[in-house]
């Protein structure tokens, strides 16, 4: 039909207008910048719409009913329905696209971040207001200064704001609130029978896409296990969301929204004296809430107006609760079987390792506790930091009292609001902050190695109480909002407390940690300071306010004194990098380290781009030589950037590893470039290569020798030490960098070295950790003895001359790779 054709006609590349916005960020075409960035959002939504409608289509057509309830025809229906959905995606669509940073990057709403600052650029005031109101709207907490700028303009009235993300059934909030106070009932029963049927519709289409992503995950993960476990695990996960994605109201989450609408429509139905529709909407209530004390008692009286009526709840809710109900406990159990599996460390490692290491001691253990979850720590803090913390609290009570701002939790102090209040409105001290980080990083890491979490442990809120809170709260029933709960809560309390009933007496620094499933309060807390702490063990609810304060806390800290860094830092800040080590840790100059480069994600598809180049083996001379040219006890593989396209000519390895190859290390030189030179001077690629040396299992024993010798990049080594600037070395590099890919493997620590190749600094490669240095530092590799190490290294020049003609093959082969796609048949 009409629409369909109009689908296939235009073209549906959002990701391409988005890779545009990107360049046309960065040359600061601002104009180019709104145009691109505005089609691309239209794209994207019109493909989201295709997306939904093809999988509802599917759902409907077959015998395919909801995953997660039959599980005997799920595969049957998996495979079924891919092959549905696919087919019809490819009637209405060109291709099908699809690329994972930039589909992250359209679920994170970075597209309105570039509208917001194209728009304000090229003075299109009205959409930047709007772009920014979205921003806030969808996260309150982290971008509650991208309003302030307009309300100091004239003209702005924050009510004529657009959220284009709003859903259709938001401001009908407002309007059933008003409509209730009116008293005006059968407007009411109107809007709310709407406002049900849109949410009704909007769940369903949420949930179109997680199933949409699951069949993408099957067609990209072949392995069946895979899919039916984790991707089945992250579909219920993603459906158990979409509640909070919907009744998600002007960015507030609604926990009761649904059931709360029935109260309102019982009560409207009353008033218009339609009994029986009333108490239908009492029992639907019921549903949701099952022992709801006075909407029983509604029921009874209704019933005795009616009398002997046939009378059961809205069919269509009978279900869905039921489901809901169902998914919600699916998900916690999974959580409790992650919970119980945990190991624990034995009291005498946690006293001999943490005591010495760390200044902590046991306070009482889970025997002690009468519970297996739980373990109490003393030591965290001492006298002079508690009062520090608590001064904090009550220095941020007072700001926040007198503060205009709405958004400011008044009670408790978050790790974001401490950072923008300390470096931003220098309204908190910012050692004080400083203390509160540090603490909540080390009750971090004593969790991480008390359950041997491997750093598999995120944060998930933190907060500085301020208030007198009663109990606290514990998450220990399948209910709905547990789904949701962290893996392990901690509280550390920052006073002493001599009356309390229950097993742990609050005092300074003490802290208890527990995991999920835990059923007996230990205490009762009327402690007024204390922090509290949530962990989760899955990345993708990894609090991103938290995360990115800390980092952006740590890194302004380690950047002090180094104005001259400017365009650096700008940097640091735009990509949320965290600065790890600066010139002084690392003992050196002209030198740097940063952290989170690249997520996880990318970190994989870079090591399976390299696992695809070694697999394939002719791009490598023989087994043999696969031996590393420094040390017999490794292998060593090498992929540049045109073998790796060739590789995607050949259908052998992703596109989308590819270009994100050339991405990420065409963004690293721009941070070496901004530290190095400040943008004063450009500094080209001379040579780019994706390494991994994998120690050799067998040859470990005894080993002396290094995986790669002290060396620097632009020189020939002599047997005095000293390195001469000549040919046959690489003379044009000035200097290197080196992004790492992961960190599971023993050895292998990056090393700068003195003249008298004594050890100057030792570096911990992990993911995302981008090294930065003078090509002509002398440097090194300890042995890598087990496992496979893998790496972005890069070397940069001065010099246009030796500019890499290597990355402009690749960009050029995987063009050509597009052109052919697009004639082919
Ligand atoms: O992989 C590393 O950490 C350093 C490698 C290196 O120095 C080099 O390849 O020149
Ligand atoms: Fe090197």
């Amino acid at each position: 039909d009409q629409q369909e054709a109009e689908l296939r006609d235009s073209d549906k590349n959002y990701i391409d207008y988005y890779l545009k916005a990107k360049v046309a960020f960065e040359e600061k075409d601002w104009p180019a910048l709104f145009d691109y960035v505005s089609t691309s959002i239209h794209e994207y939504e019109s493909v989201r719409r295709v997306k939904v409608s093809c999988s509802q289509l599917c759902k409907k057509g077959g015998t395919y009913q909801d995953i997660t309830t039959e599980e005997s025809k799920l595969i049957l229906n998996l495979i079924e329905n891919s092959h549905c959905i696919r087919s019809c995606l490819s009637k209405r669509l060109k291709q099908t696209p699809s690329n994972y940073e930039v589909d992250k990057a359209f679920k994170l709403l970075e597209p309105y971040e570039y509208l917001l600052a194209a728009a304000f650029e090229i003075g299109n005031l009205k959409a930047a207001a709007n772009a920014a109101y979205t921003l806030y709207i969808s996260n309150p907490e982290l971008n509650n200064d991208k309003l302030k700028r307009f309300g100091d303009l004239e003209g702005f009235d924050e009510s004529l704001f657009v959220n284009y993300l709003e859903k259709s059934y938001e401001v009908s909030w407002d309007k059933i609130l008003d409509l209730y106070q009116k008293e005006e009932f059968k407007k009411l029963i109107n809007v709310i029978e709407e406002t049900l049927s849109e949410v009704e519709e909007e769940t369903e289409k949420c949930r179109s896409l997680c199933d949409y992503d699951l069949l993408n995950f099957a067609e990209n993960d072949t392995a069946l296990h895979n899919v039916l476990s984790r991707g089945l695990i992250e579909n219920i996960k993603c459906k158990v969301d979409c509640k909070r994605k919907v009744q998600t109201i002007k960015g507030y989450f609604i926990e009761n929204f649904v059931r709360d609408l029935f109260d309102y429509l019982q009560f409207a139905y009353y008033k218009v004296k339609k009994i029986k529709e009333a108490a239908e909407c009492s029992l639907t209530y019921l549903l949701f809430t099952a022992d709801d004390k006075r909407q029983k008692s509604n029921l009874k009286y209704y019933l005795q107006i009616l009398g002997q009526e046939d009378l059961s709840p809205r069919k269509a809710y009978v279900e869905t609760t039921r489901r809901d109900n169902e998914e919600a406990a699916q998900v916690f159990h999974l959580k409790e079987i992650e919970a119980q599996t945990l190991k624990k460390r034995s009291e005498e490692e946690i006293v001999s390792s943490f005591n010495k290491r760390h200044g902590l001691s046991i306070y009482a253990n889970g025997n002690e506790l009468k519970g297996e979850n739980h373990i109490v720590v003393d030591g965290l803090l001492n006298e002079e930091e508690c009062n520090a913390l608590t001064e904090l609290a009550t220095a941020y009570s007072s700001v926040a009292e007198k503060s205009e701002h709405k958004d400011y939790k008044k009670e408790v102090l978050t790790v974001g609001d401490a950072v923008q209040m300390a470096l931003r409105d220098k309204k908190l001290d910012i050692l004080r902050v400083e203390k509160y980080l540090e603490v909540v990083e080390k009750a971090r890491k004593f969790t991480d190695l008390y359950f041997y979490l491997d750093g598999k442990i995120y944060y998930s809120l933190i907060e500085l109480t301020t208030k007198n809170s009663k109990d606290l709260e514990y998450c220990d029933s399948p209910e709905s909002s547990c789904a949701d709960s962290p893996d392990i809560t901690a509280s550390l309390f920052l006073e002493s407390e001599s009356e309390v009933e229950g097993l742990v007496k609050p005092n300074c620094g003490r802290m208890i940690v527990q995991k999920l499933g835990h059923r007996v309060s230990p205490i009762q807390n009327s402690n007024r300071y204390f922090i509290k702490m949530e962990f989760s063990f899955n990345r993708r609810s990894i609090h991103q306010t938290i995360q990115n304060s800390l980092s952006l806390f740590n890194s302004v800290r380690k950047m002090e004194n180094m104005e001259e860094k400017e365009n650096f830092l700008k940097i640091v800040q735009e990509d949320h990098l965290e600065v790890f080590k600066r010139e002084d840790d690392l003992n050196g100059t002209d030198r740097f380290v940063v952290d989170n480069v690249l997520d996880e994600d990318t970190c994989k598809l870079l090591i399976d781009l390299a696992d695809t180049g070694s697999l394939v083996g002719d791009g490598y001379p023989g087994m043999e030589s696969r031996t590393s040219p420094h040390t017999n006890s490794e292998f060593f593989a090498g992929m540049t950037p045109k073998r790796a396209a060739e590789l995607v000519k050949e259908k052998k390895a992703l596109k989308e590893a590819v270009t994100t190859y050339l991405r990420k290390s065409e963004r690293s030189r721009q941070i070496a470039e901004s530290y190095f030179t400040n943008g004063k001077k450009q500094i080209y690629f001379d040579y780019t290569h994706l390494v991994c040396r994998e120690a050799i299992e067998g040859a470990q024993n005894n080993r002396q020798d290094l995986s790669h010798p002290i060396h620097a990049d632009n020189c020939v080594m002599q047997k005095d030490k000293t390195c001469i600037r000549t040919r046959p070395a690489y003379v044009q590099r000035d200097y290197s960098a080196i992004l790492y890919l992961n960190g599971d493997f023993e050895g292998g620590k990056f090393l700068f070295a003195n003249q008298n190749f004594t050890t100057q600094a030792l570096l911990e490669p992990q993911c995302g950790r981008l090294v930065g240095f003078n090509a002509g530092h002398y440097h090194g590799v300890l042995p890598v003895t087990k496992g496979r190490r893998c790496a972005v290294a890069m070397w940069f020049t001065l010099d246009p001359n030796y500019d890499e003609l290597n990355r402009y093959t690749a960009q050029e082969i995987l063009d050509e790779a597009d052109i052919v796609k697009a004639m082919g048949p």
